[in-house]
């Protein structure tokens, strides 16, 4: 989707965050946090539990709305251009939001009709999407039959109907095996070389940062650290991720993995 990019420069960000502070009841959860994904960007946000990777992840979907900053995806304000802005996102959230009783292919219609996709024009992009994710022969399968690597390629397969240019996954691989945590993170990284999609990735989990991703490190709302994982071993002084991140988040802390 150009338009963004024609009204607002080549340049403008899937997603730009600025000054963001927010608070639960008086509790704050995030803390004045800038950021920004570049289009077709594989970005990391590592943070161990509580941290606030999911309230970020509610901000920018606009779940919660009473917050400090500026929210911008590919050039719109989440606020004052909000359809233009949300018809650019894809989520995949923590938990799992499929229909179990539903096929897959009703489970993506569904999305369709919720964008506002004509039912042609849905299915199109429902197989597309599920030949992506090597799962067009499952389409007239139930979701509750399909295992639970299966279930997330669908909700990323599904996240990406509506051709966003920003997908937000929020620990996509909570309980899935070692091979399938594998393929979902090769898969999205696949997606922003071969597609252009930027993709912002919430883990607590190291090992799924590659050699060469930009890895945001958030601890109790703030954001410590904003580089590759290289360059912030050498500034640590520090041989791995792991020591680097027991460093900045404190032993007791760390992210398994
Ligand atoms: N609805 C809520 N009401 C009050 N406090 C909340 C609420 N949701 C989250 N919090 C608190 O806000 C902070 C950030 O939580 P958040 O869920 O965003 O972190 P997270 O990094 O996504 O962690 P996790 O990996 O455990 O989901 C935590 O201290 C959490 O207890």
């Amino acid at each position: 989707m150009s338009e963004a990019n024609d009204r607002h420069g080549a340049t403008a960000p899937a997603l730009e965050i600025r000054q963001l502070s927010f608070a639960y009841t008086g509790r704050p959860a995030l803390d004045d946090v800038s950021l920004s994904v570049a289009a077709g960007e594989f970005v990391v946000l590592l943070g161990p539990n509580g941290a606030g990777k999911t309230t970020l992840f509610s901000l920018v979907t606009r779940l919660h709305d009473r917050r400090r900053g500026e929210i911008r995806i590919g050039g719109y304000d989440v606020r004052r251009q909000a359809v233009q802005a949300h018809a650019r996102i894809g989520v995949v959230f923590q938990q799992p939001t499929l229909d179990l009783d539903l096929s897959v292919a009703q489970n993506l219609a569904y999305h369709g009709a919720l964008h506002g996709m004509g039912r042609g024009e849905a299915k199109t992009q429902a197989l597309a999407q599920l030949e992506r994710v090597a799962l067009a022969d499952q389409r007239r399968t139930r979701v509750r039959r399909l295992s639970g690597g299966q279930r997330r390629r669908v909700e990323i397969a599904r996240g990406l109907m509506h051709r966003p240019r920003l997908l937000l996954l929020d620990e996509p691989t909570v309980g899935l095996d070692i091979a399938s945590r594998r393929d979902l993170v090769e898969h999205a990284h696949r997606l922003c070389v071969e597609e252009g999609v930027a993709v912002l990735w919430a883990t607590h989990l190291i090992d799924e940062v590659r050699p060469g991703d930009r890895v945001l490190v958030l601890h109790h709302g703030r954001l410590l650290a904003d580089e590759r994982p290289e360059t912030l071993t050498a500034r640590l002084g520090v041989e791995t991720l792991g020591e680097a991140f027991d460093l900045l988040v404190g032993t007791e802390e760390a992210a398994c993995g």
